[in-house]
């Protein structure tokens, strides 16, 4: 199957080389091709270039892309996609006053969530979450981190990852899997942290590791949650199985956390609502990705992440949706994209490297997606008629997505 995207106005993100990320003023940097031709051989970027130079060859299908902008889907590197019913009551419950907190301490939250997944067949959290995905398909993500952390027990984490599997198995788009039973303490062990450790490392992790579910290992380091010892536990666990970790970090307090996960050379630290000096001194010439997630942000009213103190300290910083059904029903990285650069001011150049290479660094990924590069997944978000791409973050709501090409397919 050979494509040709002809006419582009504005060809975003192309890189000749393959680079894995870019950070502090690399970041305002988006190169670009105006009045540019595309294509694509079987699921891969085969050329490009200005109209000038569009080849004459034969082709499959031809896509006119007059007044378009054509750019790399998005690469959504923080996701809680499969999941069980929803948190709307909780949703209203803090319309009336109570806090994210006060609702996780009368058992709800991420226990509320828990409940219902233990209760939920293996069938249905499939057809529940499947319907999410196809969603964010549609919305422009090409690529997905997808976490377990809602079942909190053996059983309940397993059905969760087999979940992400299957769907990585049925849809073109690219999935990495995150294994985070070290989401909460469950009840039972609440005042027996040490068990629930052991039954992470001893029982769930072997487990996981023997049916090859999971690419990475994920905790929630967080006061009230786990704490910077019993993280550090995990992570070491999670290198004797092979799984890199990506760690919840620094959403509510700063309790060190960052420094450890540097240590122990974690692929991405998330959330960063509240970032101190030493933070950034400990991310600074780290290979440690810092994610923002500034759907998160605005759906709990929390600081949203200081991308312009990081970014002039010289700092990388790549954007997810955090879709989950406690912080961020949503998954709409077009709105992730906006939301960054109205709230946190950054350049809509920014917003979109974060939210394409430095995505896919945050995924392991930056070798096959997140730009435009010969050799990559065609990937691509083709858009409505544009004035400008400034019109992606600027015209916030808006669906401006005309066409999305998953790995070659038109979605
Ligand atoms: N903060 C930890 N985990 C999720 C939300 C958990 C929930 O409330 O269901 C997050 O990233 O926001
Ligand atoms: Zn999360």
């Amino acid at each position: 199957m050979k494509i040709l995207i002809k006419n582009i106005k504005e060809l975003l993100q192309v890189r000749e080389n393959t680079i894995d990320k870019v950070s502090g003023a690399e970041m305002a940097v988006l190169p670009k091709i105006d009045n540019a031709f595309l294509v694509i051989e079987n699921d891969r970027i085969a050329d490009f270039g200005t109209m000038h130079n569009c080849p004459n060859d034969t082709f499959d299908q031809v896509i006119d892309a007059t007044g378009k902008t054509v750019l790399p889907t998005w690469v959504d590197s923080h996701t809680h996609i499969v999941y069980a019913g929803n948190r709307e009551q909780e949703f209203v419950d803090r319309i009336n006053g109570l806090s994210y907190e006060e609702i996780a301490n009368r058992g709800g939250g991420i226990l509320n969530s828990a409940k219902k997944l233990n209760a939920t067949s293996e069938e249905e959290i499939y057809n529940q979450s499947k319907v999410r995905l196809e969603e964010v398909m549609q919305q422009g993500t090409g690529a997905v981190e997808i976490k377990s952390g809602y079942g909190l027990t053996v059983e309940g984490e397993l059905k969760m990852l087999r979940v992400i599997k299957r769907l990585s198995q049925n849809y073109p788009i690219k999935i990495k899997a995150t294994f985070l039973g070290a989401h909460a303490f469950p009840t039972e062990y609440k005042e027996n942290h040490l068990a629930y450790i052991d039954l992470i490392i001893n029982e769930m992790l072997p487990r996981i590791a023997k049916e090859n579910l999971a690419d990475y290992i994920d905790a929630f380091l967080e006061t009230g949650y786990f704490s910077v010892e019993e993280t550090e536990r995990i992570m070491e666990a999670g290198k004797q199985f092979g799984l890199t970790a990506k760690i919840h970090v620094n959403q509510f307090t700063a309790i060190n956390g960052i420094a450890a996960c540097v240590k122990h050379e974690a692929l991405s630290v998330d959330h960063l609502e509240i970032v101190t000096d030493e933070d950034i001194i400990a991310l600074k010439n780290s290979k440690t990705m810092p994610v923002a997630l500034p759907s998160c942000s605005y759906f709990i009213s929390i600081p949203y992440t200081p991308a312009r103190h990081m970014i002039s300290a010289g700092l990388p910083l790549a954007l997810a949706s955090d879709f989950n059904p406690g912080t961020t029903p949503s998954g709409n990285m077009n709105f992730v994209v906006a939301t960054a650069c109205i709230k946190m001011k950054m350049t809509p150049e920014e917003a979109i490297n974060a939210a394409t290479i430095n995505g896919a660094y945050a995924m392991g990924i930056s070798d096959t997606h997140g730009s435009i590069t010969k050799g990559k997944s065609a990937n691509i978000i083709i858009t409505k008629p544009l004035t400008s791409y400034y019109q992606i973050p600027y015209a916030f709501g808006s669906n401006l997505i005309e066409q999305v090409i998953i790995e070659g397919q038109l979605i």
